[in-house]
């Protein structure tokens, strides 16, 4: 599912008109506006009051994010680019994570220059055109890393990636110093699925069922179940792909499914965005209309926060 914030960004075609000059192999690569404020657009303490005030009901994704993230930015001389794969049932927040990522290493976040959105189905929809988006893939990444060392790039719908695509990058998430004269040292790769989402609402709602709290789940808890969904499966995109295996992802990070009370909670930052006054009965109200699951239960919103904003533009 592709959100307005993504469509927005994105140029139309696969790449800007001012891509082909950057088939020029370095070191003539074209001066592209340099980030000064690179890595040091807010300190990891704002980054922690901005997960914390602005992500509900994901206190795992939040610590090993900022445990990923802050160790990365302190670590002058990294020996490999950071990379994370978020991993979730849809609309609990993995995008919405990674702009806030974005946003914190570069102000402008998915409008910087420096942050790249991949989604699978949009950019790489046919799998015979895989030759050309394989060369336009590195060489992107190659351009855009040679002119900011700290670029983000964002995969979406990583399940759907075709393994080409996949294998393309795997050279730049490497532990190699440089790569044809160019360090990826330290740059971002943030990769994001559904896959292993089903595993991790089964893992949450056993712990509901056991009676023990949401907050009691802790990594070591997912950690089987993320083996499971997202190492030895096959579908899961990253399973045959030899990211694994190489130990090139470095945090995987679990999203849990999001119920009644996270989403009033989007309901109400949503309203608060817009500068309403916080009416608690328009936020039951669209609360209310979202559909939850398991069918006996109703515990966990099958949409995640995904369609708060569009259910709060009827009210
Ligand atoms: N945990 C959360 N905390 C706060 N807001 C959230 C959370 N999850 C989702 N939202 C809100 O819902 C919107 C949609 O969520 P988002 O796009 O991040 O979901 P996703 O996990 O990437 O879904 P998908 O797998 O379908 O792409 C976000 O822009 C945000 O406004």
């Amino acid at each position: 599912m592709i959100t307005k914030i993504r469509a927005a960004n994105l140029p139309s075609s696969l790449f800007p008109p001012w891509f082909s000059s950057l088939l020029v192999p370095p070191p003539f690569f074209p001066a592209l506006p340099v980030d000064t404020s690179v890595g040091l657009s807010k300190s990891s303490q704002a980054l922690k009051l901005d997960l914390e005030e602005k992500l509900f009901g994901q206190h795992l994704a939040r610590e090993v994010i900022l445990k990923a993230l802050t160790g990365f930015r302190n670590n002058k001389n990294p020996k490999k680019p950071l990379t994370l794969s978020l991993h979730g049932w849809a609309g609990t927040g993995k995008n919405f994570v990674s702009q806030i990522v974005a946003k914190n290493l570069h102000p402008e976040g998915l409008k910087s220059n420096f942050v790249h959105l991949f989604v699978s189905t949009l950019h790489f929809p046919h799998e015979q055109k895989i030759k050309l988006y394989q060369e336009q893939l590195q060489k992107w990444i190659r351009g855009n890393v040679s002119s900011c060392a700290r670029s983000v790039f964002i995969f979406d719908e990583m399940d759907k990636l075709h393994r080409g695509l996949i294998d393309a990058i795997k050279p730049f998430l490497d532990y190699y110093e440089q790569v044809d004269g160019i360090s990826y040292r330290k740059a971002i790769f943030i990769f994001l699925s559904n896959a292993g989402g089903d595993l991790i609402t089964r893992m949450a709602l056993d712990f509901w069922k056991a009676g023990k709290k949401r907050e009691d789940i802790q990594l070591k808890d997912l950690e089987p179940v993320l083996s499971l969904g997202v190492f030895n499966n096959k579908n899961s995109g990253l399973w045959h792909s030899g990211l694994i295996d190489r130990s090139l992802i470095d945090y995987f990070v679990p999203f849990l499914p999001l119920e009644y009370k996270h989403v009033k909670m989007c309901v109400r930052a949503e309203m608060k965005s817009r500068g309403f006054t916080i009416d608690e009965e328009i936020v039951k109200r669209v609360a209310d209309e979202m559909t939850f699951f398991p069918k006996e239960e109703k515990i966990y919103s099958d949409k995640g926060c995904k369609t708060v904003q569009t259910r709060l533009d009827f009210h």
